[in-house]
């Protein structure tokens, strides 16, 4: 299968997007290593994928992305466990217009952290194998939300990020490629959330409601479906890509 013997990190990954991804990824032969803050529903999801895919497949690390030591320590476990890291999803996000520092600490630090550390682990400059980053941003990243300004924020910050890390990696021969995926409206937890946690914007609830009635949501298996050939597009990379 196209990743077999390829290792992937995917942080937020016990439910919604981030669990898609690493279904897509072990339907094709890679390891996964799942970061979550949610360790009840980690263990069950590496439970049910370990009787699915077989042992060794899949591994749960308890990591808040807030924290670079538990990313580090996420990592070298990766490292230590499967060998190496070829693949890196950043996932984990919020929305959150109350908490709105958090949301900025998670959806973009917590991307730019994990990257860097990718880096330190993947850059053939020093030493690394190369590798392919994920960057999960959304369609609000492209345009804004009325009724998000900060989620709009770390989104628009993941995306300029992700362009600017690219530019530099080819420039520089780091062996990294990096892209963003910018998803619409898909049902998950944190959708469903949405209409508690606009705050000061929930002013806006009636126009989102019209922009998710115009756009439509998702259901998981649909975007499961969908993000099969790009995900296997982006990360089947022969070296010469890098
Ligand atoms: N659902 C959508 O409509 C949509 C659309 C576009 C982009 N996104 C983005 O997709 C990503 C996943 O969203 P989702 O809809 O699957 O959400 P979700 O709430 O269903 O799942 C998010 C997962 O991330 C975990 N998580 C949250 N904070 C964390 C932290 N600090 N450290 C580690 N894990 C953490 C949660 O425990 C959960 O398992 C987010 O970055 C989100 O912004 C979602
Ligand atoms: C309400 C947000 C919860 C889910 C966030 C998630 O990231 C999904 C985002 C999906 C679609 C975003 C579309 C953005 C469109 C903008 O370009 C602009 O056209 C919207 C203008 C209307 C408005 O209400 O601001």
């Amino acid at each position: 299968m196209a990743l077999n013997g390829k290792t992937a990190v995917v942080t937020g990954a016990a439910m919604g997007i981030g669990k898609a991804i690493v279904e897509i990824l072990l339907q094709n032969g890679a390891k996964v290593a799942i970061l979550d803050m949610n360790e009840t529903i980690g263990h069950c999801l590496v439970e049910t994928l370990t009787k699915e895919h077989g042992p060794d497949r899949a591994m749960f690390l308890f990591c808040d992305v807030e924290s670079e030591d538990e990313l580090k320590a996420a990592f070298q476990k990766t490292i230590e466990t499967f060998g190496g890291i070829d693949i890196l999803c950043n996932n984990a996000g919020v929305f959150n217009e109350v908490t709105w520092e958090k949301t900025i600490t998670i959806n973009l630090m917590g991307t730019i952290k994990g990257t860097y550390l990718a880096l330190e682990h993947m850059n053939k400059l020093t030493g690394g194998r190369g590798g392919v980053i994920i960057n999960v941003a959304s369609m609000a990243g492209i345009g804004p939300l009325s009724c998000c300004p900060v989620y709009t924020a770390t989104k628009h910050g993941v995306i300029g990020f992700t362009r600017s890390f690219a530019a530099a990696s080819v420039a520089s021969g780091y062996g990294i490629r990096i892209n963003a995926l910018c998803p619409g409206f898909v049902q998950t937890d944190l959708f469903s959330a949405i209409q508690s946690k606009l705050g000061q914007f929930s002013a806006m609830a009636g126009a989102t409601q019209e922009l998710i009635e115009k756009l439509g949501v998702l259901t998981i298996q649909d975007f499961t479906a969908g993000l099969t050939a790009l995900l296997l597009k982006v990360t089947c990379l022969t070296e010469n890509h890098l």
